[in-house]
């Protein structure tokens, strides 16, 4: 199995730093107070409300493609290394994180936006990963009303990406990546293992929103 992810970080986060510095402009325009102006937000039907939201739909079509087009160029490299002809069977999972979208709950139509979590609607299949040394989940939704029908992304952090480069050393994150063909350098500390939480405990704490599918042992972890 292939799980490619981030696939529209950077156009991600163009479109939101764009929008969030537009929606503290409207704010002063309209002279709403806020207690802090992080809280800054377009009312929903207003131009701007339907701009931004356009404007996710289009980076969550740019990472599907993105994706579908990484998922390729790996199949047609390993068609390049591996000698005996192979079928891939292509089922692409394909899970979102950081997204706004409609949807009905507790029988009123609501905007969710999943931040750092994904859709776990009844029988809908997601990717959980652990990180760059950990195991990765392949699960199936179990429509979990009171968590809004979501789950995790992933193992999330116990230390920030500066934290990690000033806490932990290199030996340790070789230590930590020890079986998997990986990047074992400085560069790649903020992402080190021991950043994250254990994902065995972050998917016990969410045996009641999905079940597990397959785990997955991870060999190869490409960083680009
Ligand atoms: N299998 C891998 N999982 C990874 C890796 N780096 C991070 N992670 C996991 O994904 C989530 C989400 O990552 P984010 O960068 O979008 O916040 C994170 O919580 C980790 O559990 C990796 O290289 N391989
Ligand atoms: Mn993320």
């Amino acid at each position: 199995m292939l799980p490619c992810t981030r696939s529209s970080i950077r156009a991600g986060n163009a479109i939101g730093t764009f929008f969030i510095e537009l929606a503290k402009q409207d704010m002063r325009k309209w002279f709403i107070n806020l207690p802090d102006e992080d809280l800054a937000y377009f009312p929903e039907g207003t131009d701007h409300f339907d701009d931004y939201v356009e404007a996710v739909e289009w980076a969550q079509d740019f990472a599907a493609l993105n994706r579908r087009m990484m998922m390729t160029n790996v199949i047609r490299a390993l068609r390049g290394q591996i000698a005996k002809p192979f079928d891939a069977e292509l089922e692409a999972v394909n899970c979102h994180h950081n997204y706004v979208r409609r949807e009905n709950h507790f029988g009123q139509n609501v905007l969710v936006t999943r931040k750092g979590a994904v859709r776990a609607a009844k029988g809908t299949m997601g990717i959980i990963p652990g990180s760059m040394g950990a195991k990765s989940f392949i699960v199936r939704g179990l429509g979990n009303v009171e968590s809004f029908e979501s789950c995790s992304h992933g193992a999330g952090r116990v230390m920030s990406r500066t934290q990690a480069k000033k806490l932990v050393s290199l030996d340790e994150h070789i230590a930590d990546t020890a079986g998997v063909e990986c990047r074992k350098d400085e560069s790649v500390i903020d992402e080190t293992p021991r950043a994250y939480k254990p994902i065995e405990a972050v998917m016990a704490a969410q045996a009641d929103l999905v079940e597990i599918v397959h785990a997955l042992k991870q060999v190869v972890c490409v960083k680009g």
